[in-house]
């Protein structure tokens, strides 16, 4: 391809004519006749690797400002959607419907339910976030939520050559921000909620919600629907911004009025829910415990009415949903104690899951967790208070310490959590320990969360990954063995 056709003719100042065999903002990836382009990055200057690229067979840098590389170079304003754009055009396929969503929490539940939905209605659908990409071969696990946009149109363009028409994916507010999701041609955006989370990336909260808007003001196109959680604290400022961008609001939830929640009835490990939609009612069975799984489903079924499904096909759909992997699921119990295992990792996440099981435990609520390392320091306290609060026994434990000390980590949560309730408070480092234990405690009627990781398989110490599943974990306590 050109040079030209992944740029534009204007932006190539003369060198629209060469060849480019490939494009990537790694100079490790970079093969002969590729475009490097050089992002100025968290760890890095991708300028600092020209070299490096050039040595490997790079043909051009592209790059947000003029420097001495020994290659041609070509300078555009915005180097993150240079990039993404060309790897559109370079990687020219995507499913005809794609549908993102973003959110402080809900990102891998709604992304999860809305492929249920599709394939449900016989479509050929895929979803993409952080459980990985799952399509009709099985899951895929990768790396970051948001996949780059190399990846991430490399993917799209294979999706679409299997045939998959759908695409359901999350947006996290990182991917938004560094331009991952430009040259996506979305069809639908969806709002879940907002609370703290990624203060380790962005300044503070308000530049947090601005990379989350720019979904909706800039990536989706006017005319589009924007499917929003009309329970959110902020579902009026998110509207605000859909309404100037000129979007369809189709707003859901106790105050939604395109999907209208009129009563909820919980029921052990399900929900009954009636709903009203474009005047009429629709009686649901959920089969999800927790109100937040209630805001996950109506956000879904809205996007999957707004890709154009049948509304009564739809909510139908709702009455076979999975929760996604390590979201609230339910591994086993131990003498009429319920086990889950939930990807609570931030304050507001770990309040919803713990006022969740509250409700289904008649006895005493026990919650095994702890914080990642090299992530928002800030939120350990929170998160000890809000366990100390909600629950009766509180293990805190290891969660993917990285490089920091874990009894530093595990000290910030203890200290918030004596501080804060009558709980007892125990702290056991050692996570395969910390489940054990807590599971041991168990007695009829109490139920058990271990919060943090869900999905992940993996414990992440120093620079090791060590195997690690609290599914496994759980599973292999419940039958009274070591895993
Ligand atoms: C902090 C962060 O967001 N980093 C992401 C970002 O990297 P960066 O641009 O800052 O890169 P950098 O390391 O400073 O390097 C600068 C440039 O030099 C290049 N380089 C570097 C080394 C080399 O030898 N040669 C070379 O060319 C790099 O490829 C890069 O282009 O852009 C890269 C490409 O898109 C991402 O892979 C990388 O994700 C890192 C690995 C990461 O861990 N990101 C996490 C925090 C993340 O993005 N998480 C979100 C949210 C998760 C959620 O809430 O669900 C996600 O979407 O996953
Ligand atoms: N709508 C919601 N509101 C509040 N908390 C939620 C909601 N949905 C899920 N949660 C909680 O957040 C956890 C993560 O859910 P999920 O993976 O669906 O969200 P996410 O936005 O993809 O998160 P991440 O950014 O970590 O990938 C769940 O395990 C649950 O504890
Ligand atoms: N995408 C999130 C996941 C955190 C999961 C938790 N287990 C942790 O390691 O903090 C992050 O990397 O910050
Ligand atoms: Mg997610």
């Amino acid at each position: 391809m050109k040079l030209s056709q992944l740029l534009g003719e204007a932006a190539t100042a003369g060198l629209g004519d060469l060849d480019i065999a490939g494009v990537t903002a790694d100079s490790r990836e970079v093969r002969t006749g590729y475009a490097f382009f050089a992002v100025p990055g968290h760890a890095g200057d991708g300028l600092g690797y020209a070299a490096d690229a050039r040595a490997r067979g790079a043909s051009v840098v592209v790059a947000p400002r003029a420097a001495e590389v020994s290659l041609p170079l070509v300078v555009v304003p915005d180097v993150r959607a240079s990039l993404a754009h060309a790897a559109a055009r370079f990687y020219p396929r995507q499913p005809r419907i794609v549908a993102a969503v973003t959110g402080t929490s809900g990102k891998s539940s709604v992304v999860d339910f809305l492929r249920q939905i599709w394939i449900a209605l016989g479509r050929e659908a895929a979803s993409l976030g952080t459980i990985g990409l799952i399509d009709k071969s099985g899951a895929h696990y990768g790396a970051l939520t948001t996949p780059g946009p190399v990846a991430l149109h490399q993917t799209l363009d294979e999706l679409c050559a299997g045939g998959v028409t759908h695409l359901a994916m999350e947006a996290s507010s990182l991917g938004i921000d560094q331009r991952r999701l430009d040259g996506v041609r979305l069809c639908v955006g969806a709002f879940t909620n907002f609370s703290r989370d990624h203060l380790d990336h962005h300044r503070d909260l308000e530049e947090y919600f601005a990379a989350k808007m720019r979904l909706f003001d800039t990536l989706l196109q006017t005319g589009q629907t924007a499917v929003i959680d009309a329970d959110s604290a902020v579902a009026e400022r998110v509207a605000a911004v859909c309404a100037a961008r000129g979007l369809a609001l189709f707003d859901v939830g106790a105050k939604g009025r395109a999907i209208e929640l009129l009563s909820v009835a919980p029921s052990a490990l399900a929900t009954r829910l009636t709903l009203r939609h474009a005047g009429e009612t629709y009686d649901v069975d959920l089969p999800l415990a927790g109100g937040f799984q209630i805001s996950n489903a109506l956000v879904s079924a809205g996007m999957a009415i707004a890709s154009g499904e049948a509304p009564g096909r739809v909510f139908a759909a709702l009455a076979s949903l999975r929760g996604a992997p390590g979201r609230l699921e339910l591994i086993g119990q131990r003498d009429g104690a319920p086990v889950f295992v939930d990807y609570a990792h931030k304050p507001d996440a770990l309040d919803k899951v713990l006022a969740t099981a509250r409700e289904l435990a008649k006895g005493r609520l026990v919650v095994v967790f702890g914080a990642g390392g090299d992530r928002d320091k800030g939120k350990r306290p929170l998160m000890g208070e809000i366990a100390a609060r909600a629950a009766d026994i509180v293990v805190v434990t290891d969660d993917n310490p990285r490089s920091e000390e874990p009894a530093m980590i595990r000290a910030a949560i203890v200290a918030a959590a004596r501080a804060a309730g009558s709980a007892q408070i125990h702290e056991i480092g050692d996570r395969r320990a910390a489940i054990e234990t807590a599971i041991s405690w168990l007695r009829d009627g109490d139920a058990l969360i271990v919060a943090g990781k869900g999905h992940e398989s993996g414990q992440i110490i120093g620079d090791q990954v060590l195997p690690f599943s609290d599914r496994a974990v759980v599973e292999a306590a419940l039958r009274g063995k070591a895993e």
